[in-house]
């Protein structure tokens, strides 16, 4: 979609083509400004998928919330495992670009009793992290039910990630970084692994999704396409990442 479609398609007036991010619900520099509020850029981490059955499986656990603390706090959640209740909201503020952007994210619960709860928030999302856990391989099998998911559901041009997450667990791994790489391919979604536990890559993908949101909004006539996989190899390769 056009940029102009894609702003309203969610509710933003772009008549003239020339408002700005600022007006955009882009944090201020007050720091005020909740891009949740305004409809915007709200990357939900989620794991739930569909058996071949048409049922629905119970996905807790692949790491969503130590992701999200990860990426807002710089630290892991170690200890007994709190599974979340239905959704859970954080703030985080990021300079993208020189620009000082506030993202909500939601957090939604893995568990099949919320699902109910957090369908209804993913159609609002402007941007999807889809996580499944390196270890499990259930969770992974189930990646391609949730993209048919999505594709019913959420927004038609919604921003979109896999991530394989628990990548520092190699004693426990069950899916190889090929399988995810194949399937993110067969999608054509951008795809890495990440570890909530050392912090790979965390930052990356919340910080790869953000521009993503940002160049479509802020996309001059000129400007060449920003591609997040493209961003998100070069990213990895300057840091030597042979993940
Ligand atoms: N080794 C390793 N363990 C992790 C990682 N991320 C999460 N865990 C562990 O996995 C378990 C589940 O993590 P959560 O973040 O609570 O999982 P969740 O996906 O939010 O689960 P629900 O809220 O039930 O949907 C916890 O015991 C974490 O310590 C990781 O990157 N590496």
């Amino acid at each position: 979609a056009s940029v102009k479609t894609w702003l309203e398609q969610r509710g933003w007036d772009n008549a003239a083509g020339t408002t700005r991010l600022g007006q955009r619900g882009w944090d201020n520099a007050a720091g005020t400004t909740r891009l949740g509020q305004r409809g915007w850029n709200t990357p939900i981490c989620c794991d739930q998928g569909r058996y071949e059955g048409g049922d629905w499986g119970l996905y807790s656990g692949v790491g969503k919330t130590c992701l999200l603390v990860r990426f807002k706090d710089g630290a892991f959640l170690a200890g007994s495992f709190i599974s979340t209740v239905g959704i859970d909201f954080r703030n985080k503020v990021m300079n993208i670009d020189r620009l000082k952007v506030k993202l909500q994210i939601w957090d939604t619960a893995g568990q099949e009793r919320f699902r109910s709860v957090t369908h209804a928030y993913y159609r609002d999302a402007n941007a999807l992290l889809l996580l499944y856990d390196v270890t499990n391989r259930t969770s992974f099998d189930n990646i391609k039910a949730w993209l048919t998911e999505i594709h019913d559901y959420a927004q038609q041009d919604v921003v979109l990630m896999l991530l394989g997450n628990k990548a520092d667990a190699t004693q426990q791994r069950v899916v190889k970084r090929e399988d995810g790489e194949r399937l993110a391919k067969e999608f054509g979604v951008p795809y890495m692994e990440t570890s909530a536990k050392s912090g790979l890559n965390v930052e990356l993908s919340f910080t790869a999704v953000a521009k993503e949101l940002k160049h479509r909004s802020m996309k001059e006539p000129n400007e060449p396409k920003f591609k997040l996989q493209d961003y998100v190899n070069k990213e990895m390769k300057s840091a030597g990442c042979a993940c």
